[in-house]
């Protein structure tokens, strides 16, 4: 097992919002053993005492890693973001201050892809307004205004991981499927492109999204878009609260106008299991609320927490970065035999240069080098065959150039 140039045992690990315990078994396997676990997620003087004392960070999709936040987490090596959205991190931020993020970019997906066709048959039957009235002693026995999915059109916005699952198992149940995305995608089945969103919301019987939460998605669906959709549509949002206005999804399900919805995310969401959940769409009988669980199936989360926590290993022991979402990506074969060095610098002219200044002034053999950079930041992890004390001084001197963001150490 190698060591780091910080030592293990003292590597402190934070892991929040209920992160699978499997997370905490992969941590401990690779030898670390300071993991604090939280249940829930943190945010304000809470959350910045817990990264004041963090190498490592574990969250889901609730806590907020703003620049400020990340800034004051002076020990904060790498984030695990334990779910697909990345949104919730100022990723710009954490790679200028020289700490990758990662996430598990498909451990959830079939998991979010069920729940939505599961709504899709019972929105277009009308099932949650007919449970909600047998709750109250009521009996409303009829087919009025209830379908079968054969035969309907779905519409799907952000034809992704998730949006190109729900098209497969919605085609298995006989549904025609329309999709629509700002990158040319391949069509899986038979789905089809829309030509553009207009016509998809007008075309379709149910429209899901499966888009992330951009400056662009931010608002997409409000007033306007419900009223292109087809009288009767049924809607669906589990992808990011910040996409749809509620308050005119309230609305046009008031005037009949949307027969049913089901809404899995929300602009705010309660921060824990005992905070109270307020939102427009409380109440009507015809919408499914759910309370951000379409990725939270214990499937999803066990393999989440073994993917991310290996990934966040694998950078601290190894220094390999392949797949962060916010930093140049490197993959390394392990170093046994040499120590490594790593050196992430703002990607300005002549660093390279200066960095291998550093090891021919102190005539050391270099045994590998790697290097990846992207418009901001450069990352270059360099082998060499020398003893742990002169390691030590190499990595002192590199972290005295200007421009370093982080130098460390692998033994
Ligand atoms: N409810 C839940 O528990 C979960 C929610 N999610 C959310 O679902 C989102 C989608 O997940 P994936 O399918 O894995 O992501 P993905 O990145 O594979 O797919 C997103 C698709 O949306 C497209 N897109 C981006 N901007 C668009 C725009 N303005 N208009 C149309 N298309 C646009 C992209 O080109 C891409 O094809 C995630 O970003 C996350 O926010 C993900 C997992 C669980
Ligand atoms: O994977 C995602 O992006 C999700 O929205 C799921 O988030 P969660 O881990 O359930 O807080």
């Amino acid at each position: 097992m190698n060591a780091t140039s910080f030592p293990k045992s003292e590597m402190r690990v934070v892991l929040l919002e209920g992160i699978s315990t499997r997370a905490e078994a992969v941590f401990r396997a690779a030898g670390y053993s300071r993991i604090e676990t939280h249940a829930t997620a943190l945010d304000g003087d809470a959350l910045r005492a817990a990264l004041a004392q963090a190498h490592i960070v574990g969250i889901r999709s609730r806590t907020r890693l703003s620049a400020d936040m990340l800034g004051d987490a002076k020990r904060l090596l790498a984030v695990g973001t334990f779910c697909i959205g990345t949104n919730q991190v100022d990723l710009d931020a954490a790679e200028a201050l020289g700490i990758p993020v990662f996430n598990a970019p498909y451990s959830n997906t079939r998991s979010v892809a069920e729940l939505v066709i599961a709504e899709t048959v019972l929105l277009l039957r009308g099932i949650p307004a007919k449970s909600m009235q047998c709750h109250r002693g009521g009996w409303s026995k009829s087919a009025l205004g209830s379908h079968e999915a054969r035969g309907k059109t779905l519409g799907i916005i952000g034809y992704g991981h998730i949006g190109t699952q729900v098209g497969l198992l919605a085609e298995g149940l006989g549904m025609r499927v329309l999709f629509h995305d700002i990158e040319s995608k391949l069509a899986l089945g038979n789905a089809q492109p829309a030509p553009d969103l207009d016509t998809l919301l007008a075309q379709s019987d149910v429209v899901t999204l499966h888009v992330p939460d951009t400056a662009a998605t931010r608002g997409m669906i409000g007033a306007a878009a419900f009223a292109r959709m087809r009288r009767g549509v049924q809607f669906l949002n589990a992808s990011r609260g910040t996409v749809v206005d509620v308050q005119a999804l309230a609305d046009a399900i008031a005037n009949g106008h949307v027969a049913g919805a089901a809404v899995d995310v929300f602009p705010e969401e309660p921060e824990g299991n005992a905070d109270i959940f307020e939102s427009p769409l409380r109440g009507l009988d015809n919408v499914i609320l759910t309370p951000h669980v379409g990725g939270s199936t214990l499937e999803a989360q066990d393999s989440i927490g073994v993917e991310v926590a290996t990934k966040l290993v694998r950078y601290s022991d190894n220094g390999s970065t392949l797949s962060a979402v916010n930093f140049p990506e490197v993959t390394l074969p392990e170093h046994a035999g040499s120590h490594r060095l790593l050196h992430i610098h703002k990607n300005v002219p002549g660093m390279l240069s200066q960095v291998n200044a550093v090891f021919s002034a102190r005539h050391v053999n270099i045994d590998g080098q790697y290097l990846r950079t992207d418009a901001n930041v450069g990352y270059v992890v360099i082998d060499v065959g020398t003893g742990a004390a002169q390691a030590d001084a190499l990595r002192a001197e590199l972290a005295a150039i200007p421009g370093t963001l982080r130098a460390r150490v692998l033994y």
